[in-house]
């Protein structure tokens, strides 16, 4: 790992790092904030931030105002990219938003020319946290969360992985990505026409699947002044399907609340005391 940046925040500090990655076979670069107690020997436990289309490692540590009770809290923050780099890496043809460079969908590409490099599942669900295991004082406790396609991709890796994360959030996921127009683009860019095949990365087809002892609880929190809410976000769908499956789960609207960052900002410090519980 090359560290490419620190800076010290709320007794802490914030570093970039860059790194070869296995899975998606180019470099990757990612953001850790690590708090005071790390620093001083002491293993703390890592949440995972997914963030949402068009950002890299940088959006949430600079925009969320996350330092000051993870630091508090004794809690470390990773925040991956959202898809692999550079100039090798197969782009949308129309060079959209939504699909291709900042859009990976947090799943395991199938269909050419993109499953060469756009493997995010394992990249965020395995290789990373074994390399920030390996190499920076945290433990083995992780919780996950995300905004948007990144609420989907928090919500996806910690279903699919119930032992591996204490504790699940999302501002504003992509809750059924299988049934509104953001998931059916990547995912048949990513994965195929087929549409059972993208079951197996849409949170509410993977909760109503669930059959184990172990559910890590759940917490969303969306705003009613958000513009994709109806045709992009489908909370609803999210919390019939946690009903069903009897799966620890609050769904909180926001009232006047739109998609951006000042929403994260507003609500980060609820999320963080959420995980804290179950990352103790
Ligand atoms: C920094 C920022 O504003 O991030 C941002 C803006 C818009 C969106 C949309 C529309 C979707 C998404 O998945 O993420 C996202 C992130």
């Amino acid at each position: 790992m090359e560290l490419l940046s620190e800076n010290k925040v709320a007794g802490g500090w914030h570093r970039r790092y860059q790194h070869d990655s296995l899975n998606t076979q180019c470099k990757m670069t990612f953001a850790v904030f690590l708090p005071e107690q790390a620093l001083r020997g002491q293993p703390v436990p890592v949440l995972y931030w997914l963030s949402g289309l068009t950002c890299n490692d940088e959006n949430f540590m600079q925009k969320a105002g996350a330092f000051k009770r993870a630091s508090e809290l004794g809690i470390a923050i990773v925040a991956p990219d959202t898809s692999p780099r550079g100039e090798a890496i197969p782009d949308d043809p129309e060079n959209s938003y939504d699909f291709g460079l900042g859009a990976g969908f947090y799943v395991n590409a199938t269909q050419a020319p993109y499953d060469k490099h756009y493997q995010m599942y394992s990249y965020v669900s395995d290789e990373l946290p074994t390399l920030i295991e390996a190499h920076l004082p945290v433990s083995d406790k992780r919780a996950i969360a995300g905004h948007s396609m990144g609420g989907h991709g928090a919500l996806i890796i910690g279903l699919k992985n119930p032992t591996r994360y204490q504790s699940i959030s999302a501002f504003s996921p992509i809750s059924n990505p299988v049934d509104c127009p953001w998931g059916k683009k990547a995912f048949t860019g990513y994965l195929g026409a087929d549409s059972t095949a993208w079951q197996a990365y849409d949170a509410c087809h993977l909760l109503r699947q669930n059959e184990g002892d172990k559910k890590a609880p759940i917490l969303v929190d969306q705003g009613d002044a958000d513009q994709f809410l109806t045709e992009q976000l489908k909370p609803e769908a999210l919390e019939q399907a946690a009903l069903a499956a009897d799966h620890p789960f609050t769904l909180t609207m926001q009232p006047g609340y739109d998609h951006s960052y000042f929403f994260i900002s507003t609500f980060i410090d609820s999320h963080l005391d959420f995980h804290a519980q179950y990352l103790k």
